[in-house]
Parts: structure tokens; C-alpha cells; sequence
């Protein structure tokens, strides 16, 4: 199996382009082995790309542990960075269909290569049973979390995935592994949960770090990205727009105040093409 390994900002995949219908069951059980770190390939997941009948190219995510999520902004960009250089013949400007529908991408460009990717991750959903998390009201802005004896407070949104944004005072010295998988894993989100911890400088400014659902700490996330802008406008800690720092770079955010979408811009990068011999 043909592959081709990509990034945005450290956060890897592999990506699978196949011309016909992809057999999601056979790759949702092969990932956990092609994205094992010692004795496979390594990545936090795996992007399958495929033609669609309502955008230019369509785009599925699974997980690390073989779980299919709805949604992945950096992989959209690598797919977006794949699609612009390899397939669309040079297109800036074309859609991609992912599990929440027909998202748009421009593609900002020198000399044919893609540099930046801005992509329309949509609307975030706030309505709790929509995340989904048990919770009454129409939105879960600062509410309590407990867990092993201690106590959050989180702000949920989903980007099509659902999302725990918790601020903390130094996110970049926070012991995500720790907590991360008993916050991942809480009864109250039951598809479990994506979980941000963010360190809000300025309105324009914010760091943050990530354990994801299914694929556990990863060096960036970009839905998460939008999640935590959203949670910061929610908050009053935030503008509109704002940079979110990660590990290895940043991401631009904008929750557009016009249509209520979220725009994210940032790179993605090629690191190698390659053939899976496993089975
Ligand atoms: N890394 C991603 C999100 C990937 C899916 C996530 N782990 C989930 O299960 O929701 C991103 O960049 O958005």
C-alpha cells in the first residue's frame, strides 16, 4: 500500500490516496499497527483521501488507536498541500469533503508550492447535547469537571469533534499525560473527548498543549486550535482572532464574526513517500 507521510506542526500522518472507495474497516484495524511508533511507520493517524461527488476531493481521519474521528484540521491541510501539489493541476482555491460536510481551502503559494493553508472548518457547535456531553443549557462555558480529586473548569465545543478547553496557568509546563487520558475518558462526554489545555497571554495570543481522543498527546491539533479560540471569545479572554502557539509553531484562528465560521491558517509539510509491506 502506497503511502505518503505528512505533517502540520508535528502533528503526522499517514496519507492514503486511493482512486476508488476506500475499505475503511481494513484501515481502522491496520492502524494501530502502521501508526505504532517502534514497529511500524509512526503517526498519530491516518488521512485516506478519495474522490467525492460533491467536493473536489474528499478526506477521512482515523485515529492512532483505529478510531474514525469527523474531523482533523491539520490533516485537512496536508491533504489540502497533497491535493493543491499532486492532483488539482496548481488550484488555490477548491473543497474538500470531510465528515461534516464540504469545507473550503485556500492555498497561499510560492512557486507552486503550497506555504500556508487556510481552510473553513465551519461553524462550532456549543449546544451540549450536540458536543455531545450531559449537561442541560444551551452551552458549557466555565462549568466544573472532577476527576481523581480534582477539579477543572472546562469550556466544551465541538468543531464536529468534541473538545474540553481547559485554561491553566503554564500550559507549556502542564502534565498533560497525566491528565489527559482521565479527562479524554470522563462519563460525561460519551464519545469521549479531545482535551485542550491553553494559557490565554492577550486577546491575540494563546499557548496551547493537547491530549487527543484516540491518539493521546500529540504536538498539535487544529481543530483543538479553533476549539480553544472559541472558548476564549466565550470567556472574554480572547478576540476573534488570535494565534494559538504550539510546540512546534503556531496556528493562525479566526471565528469569523460574519458567517460565525472558524477559519484556521498554518503549513503543512511532505516527509516522505512510502510502501506498507505489512498485511
Ligand atoms: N489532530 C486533529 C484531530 C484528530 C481527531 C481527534 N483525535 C478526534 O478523535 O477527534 C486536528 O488537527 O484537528
Amino acid at each position: 500500500m502506497n503511502f505518503t507521510k505528512m505533517h502540520g506542526l508535528g502533528n503526522d500522518f499517514m496519507l492514503i490516496y486511493t482512486p476508488t472507495t476506500p475499505d475503511f474497516t481494513r484501515l481502522s484495524a491496520l492502524a494501530p499497527q502502521m501508526c505504532d511508533r517502534h514497529t511500524g511507520v509512526g503517526a498519530d493517524g491516518i488521512a485516506v483521501l478519495y474522490p467525492s461527488a460533491v467536493a473536489d476531493i474528499a478526506m477521512r481521519i482515523i485515529n492512532s488507536d483505529g478510531s474514525i474521528a469527523e474531523q482533523c484540521g491539520n490533516a485537512m491541510r496536508c491533504v489540502a498541500k497533497y491535493f493543491y501539489e499532486r492532483l488539482s493541476g496548481l488550484k488555490t482555491h477548491f473543497t474538500i469533503e470531510s465528515k461534516i460536510g464540504v469545507q473550503p481551502v485556500w492555498i497561499e503559494t510560492e512557486a507552486g508550492v503550497a506555504t500556508k493553508v487556510r481552510i473553513d472548518m465551519g461553524p462550532p457547535i456549543l449546544e451540549p447535547a450536540r458536543i455531545p456531553l450531559y449537561l442541560e443549557g444551551d452551552r458549557a462555558v466555565e462549568q466544573t469537571i472532577s476527576v481523581a480529586g480534582q477539579s477543572f473548569t472546562y469550556t466544551a465545543v465541538s468543531m464536529g469533534n468534541p473538545h474540553m478547553v481547559i485554561a491553566v496557568r503554564d500550559a507549556a509546563a502542564f502534565p498533560v499525560n497525566e491528565w489527559g487520558p482521565v479527562l479524554e475518558t470522563h462519563p460525561l462526554f460519551p464519545n469521549k473527548t479531545n482535551v485542550e489545555f491553553v494559557t490565554y497571554h492577550s486577546p491575540e495570543e494563546v499557548t496551547m498543549r493537547v491530549w487527543e481522543r484516540g491518539a493521546g498527546p500529540t504536538l498539535a491539533c487544529g481543530s483543538g486550535a479553533c476549539a480553544t479560540v472559541v472558548a476564549g471569545v466565550l470567556t472574554g479572554q480572547t478576540a476573534r482572532k488570535a494565534v494559538v502557539h504550539l510546540p512546534a509553531g503556531d496556528l493562525l484562528i479566526d471565528w469569523n464574526e460574519q458567517d460565525g465560521h472558524v477559519y484556521m491558517t498554518g503549513p503543512a509539510a511532505f516527509v516522505y513517500d512510502g510502501v506498507w509491506l505489512g498485511k
